[in-house]
């Protein structure tokens, strides 16, 4: 199980650019981080894999957890095929090659990149960069996914793969936190959501909690949030 406890957080010290950040993720589940523009959902997220200047709070992890990040923007090395991007992820993580070799091809042909091996990643499309940054952390078999902005650019037949890949992660056991705004796929697929705004939980729960939170029975994530949102801004 991943605690998520952050008291403070910001990016020059004593800063407060998110606060009272507190959340779990249970074995076997997926968690929509959820919130508009400049919510703070990509502060947290650096708060969890620990690049952020300063926090204050703890995130609780299994010892030895193997833990891997999905980023919104996919990056490579210049100078690397996907062949070499995949040997280095999987020398990083301690993965003997009959084991990554035999993930990555299942990937790679789920993903339609298995004629790029010798290709250059940074001359991918848009949505070959999401998928082989997607293949990367997918071969680390983890313990904990953090996966920012999945669906950015992939298409709808990759969409649902990754959805399915999700899916099985999910039955072996890895915690999932997601952060995305396709809230109408996120409201089919996660198990509860943390709802953040201006830097704070906004609400959280499963979709039947967050409705009744709302007071909008049998509404869609999307207009239960709005008007979270619009109750929260009244107050302030
Ligand atoms: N590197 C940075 N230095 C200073 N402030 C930052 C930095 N990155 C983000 N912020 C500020 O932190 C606040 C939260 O931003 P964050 O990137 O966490 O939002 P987000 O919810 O991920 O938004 P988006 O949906 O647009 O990606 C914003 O006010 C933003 O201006």
């Amino acid at each position: 199980m991943i605690s998520v406890n952050i008291e403070k957080a910001g990016y020059v010290q004593n800063q407060e650019i998110i606060s009272n950040v507190y959340f779990k993720i249970q074995k076997g589940q997926l968690v929509g981080l959820i919130g508009s523009n400049g919510a703070g959902k990509s502060t947290t997220i650096k708060s969890i894999i620990g690049t952020m200047p300063f926090l204050k709070g703890k995130i609780n992890k299994t010892e030895n957890e193997i833990q891997t990040y999905v980023p919104e923007h996919p990056s490579f090395y210049h100078y690397l095929t996907l062949r070499e991007h995949i040997r280095l992820k999987a020398s990083l993580h301690h993965i003997p090659k009959e084991v990554y070799e035999k993930r990555a091809q299942d990937l790679l042909s789920l993903f339609n990149l298995d004629t790029k091996l010798d290709h250059f990643p940074i001359h991918f499309s848009k949505g070959m960069k999401q998928k082989a940054m997607l293949l990367f952390s997918f071969i680390t078999e983890a313990d904990f996914f953090i996966i920012d902005e999945p669906f950015i650019g992939l298409d709808p037949k990759a969409t649902k793969d990754l959805l399915h890949l999700i899916e099985k992660e999910r039955k072996r056991g890895a915690c999932i936190l997601m952060c995305t705004h396709v809230l109408d796929t996120a409201e089919r697929y996660c198990d509860s959501f943390v709802l953040l705004h201006e830097g704070k939980i906004l609400s959280q729960g499963n979709l039947e909690e967050i409705r009744q939170k709302a007071g909008l029975p049998s509404k869609p994530l999307l207009e239960c949030f709005y008007k979270l949102q619009e109750s929260e801004e009244a107050l302030s």
